[in-house]
């Protein structure tokens, strides 16, 4: 369970406050060491005086490709990624700062996969990157976070931004993440019915503005999108890929190629010969999450923010634009995936993999997760110029526990 300070009192929305002067300018420097990539965020806090509450003035973002977890047999070159984002804090932030700005990363479903001696070489190359740096280095700098924690802070991020972590009126919003790796659900309960069907190890507690709150949330590992595409095709688990040539329906019919995941290469092609299309597509897909995903039949009813590969699949399929996102319902993914699958060769300038990826969205929503077809999702990147990430909730746990922000 999370602990239960009151770490948000002191942070309030920077477009609640108006900025004036930078009496006091500090920092937070984060990174997500993703299964997909790695990136910073570099968060800006003014405190105007000590008895004003400091306020979130901007974010500096920058990401690589691939994630740490592709350099599990090359840790120092894994960590030397990690070195070329942390010089642009050099950049950003004034050297008289530097010492006072803490630096961490976290790491979440590419490390997790890994074995546990190939996930420690690479965190320990990365913090010995960051003792050599000018920062404040925290004892537990570098780490692989904890699933639920994941699902939680992205919750806080998203709910701080949208103004709905202060003053009265709170109608907090539930998240949804898709990484490459893992997904997490997040939610608030509203009814008692809901805590008392929901597994014990889905719920995790904290406290805030003299509330506790209960969320629930669950961080599925191998249900990312990546791992997904994996378990679709019958290659995730399998002992020795090599050679193999994994086919799938979700796959153009002439299709054959070759991925990189996890530092595993895989062949993979379509169905030459058998069905291709929707309908045999989300047979496959459903075998991947039917039966796997804890149903909270309260969901049903709400609307949720949506983002990372949910996103992304949304812009690549023009359902949403780049820089706005907007409001999807579920079966929109759906009408769109059966576009996509039944047009293959209308869609093959992009991904091979859109088709699989959309029908996988749709099973995960509708049977995994269950929601109804006309559940809407709020799809968002960006709130207030701010990426939708965890890192921001965890920025503001790591300043609170440092005592930066009091
Ligand atoms: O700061 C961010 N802003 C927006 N999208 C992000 C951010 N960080 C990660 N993503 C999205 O997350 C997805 C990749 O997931 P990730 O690599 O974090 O896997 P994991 O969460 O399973 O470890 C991509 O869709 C990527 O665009
Ligand atoms: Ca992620």
């Amino acid at each position: 369970h999370l602990n239960r300070e009151m770490w948000f009192q002191d942070f309030l929305p920077s477009n609640m406050c108006p900025i004036n002067a930078k009496d006091n300018t500090f920092y937070g420097i984060m990174f997500d060491a993703g299964s997909t990539g790695t990136r910073i965020h570099i968060y800006t806090f003014v405190q105007k005086s000590p008895e004003n509450l400091p306020e979130l003035e901007g974010e500096i973002f920058e990401s690589v490709k691939p994630g740490l977890s592709a350099y599990a047999d090359q840790p120092e070159k894994g960590a030397e990624t990690v070195k070329r984002l942390l010089d642009m804090a050099i950049d950003a932030v004034p050297p008289h700062l530097w010492k006072k700005t803490p630096v961490v990363l976290k790491a979440t479903a590419g490390l997790r996969l890994l074995s546990e001696e190939k996930a420690q070489s690479l965190l320990l190359e990365v913090r010995e990157v960051f003792e050599e740096s000018p920062f404040l280095v925290p004892e537990d700098c570098v780490s692989i976070m904890d699933g639920s924690y994941e699902g939680v802070l992205a919750w806080i991020t998203v709910n701080f931004l949208t103004g709905q972590l202060s003053g009265q009126n709170q109608h907090t919003v539930g998240t949804l993440d898709l990484g490459g790796a893992s997904t997490q659900i997040t939610f608030l309960p509203r009814f008692e019915e809901t805590l008392k069907e929901t597994p014990g190890d889905f719920l995790t507690s904290f406290e805030m503005f003299n509330s506790t709150y209960k969320l629930y949330t669950h961080s599925y590992l191998g249900f990312g999108l990546k791992a997904a595409r994996l378990a679709t095709l019958g290659a995730l688990n399998v002992e020795a890929v090599d050679g193999q040539m994994f086919r799938s329906s979700c796959l153009p019919k002439q299709l054959e190629a070759e991925w990189h995941f996890g530092g595993v290469k895989y062949r993979y092609g379509g169905n030459k010969e058998g069905e291709t299309g929707f309908k045999p597509c989300y047979l496959e897909v459903l075998k991947v999450v039917k039966g796997k995903l804890h149903q909270p039949e309260e969901i049903r009813g709400r609307s949720f923010y949506a983002f990372s590969y949910y996103y992304d699949r949304a812009v690549d399929t023009n359902l949403i634009d780049y820089e706005q996102g907007g409001v999807l319902e579920v079966r929109d993914f759906e009408r769109k995936a059966e576009e996509v699958c039944d047009n293959m060769e209308r869609y093959n300038s992009a991904s091979p993999f859109l088709c699989m990826d959309l029908a996988y969205i749709t099973a995960l929503l509708k049977e995994g997760f269950g929601f109804r077809d006309n559940t809407l999702l709020q799809l968002t990147k960006k709130v207030n110029n701010i990426e939708t990430s965890w890192t921001l909730g965890a920025t503001f746990h790591l300043l609170q526990s440092l005592g930066i922000t009091y």
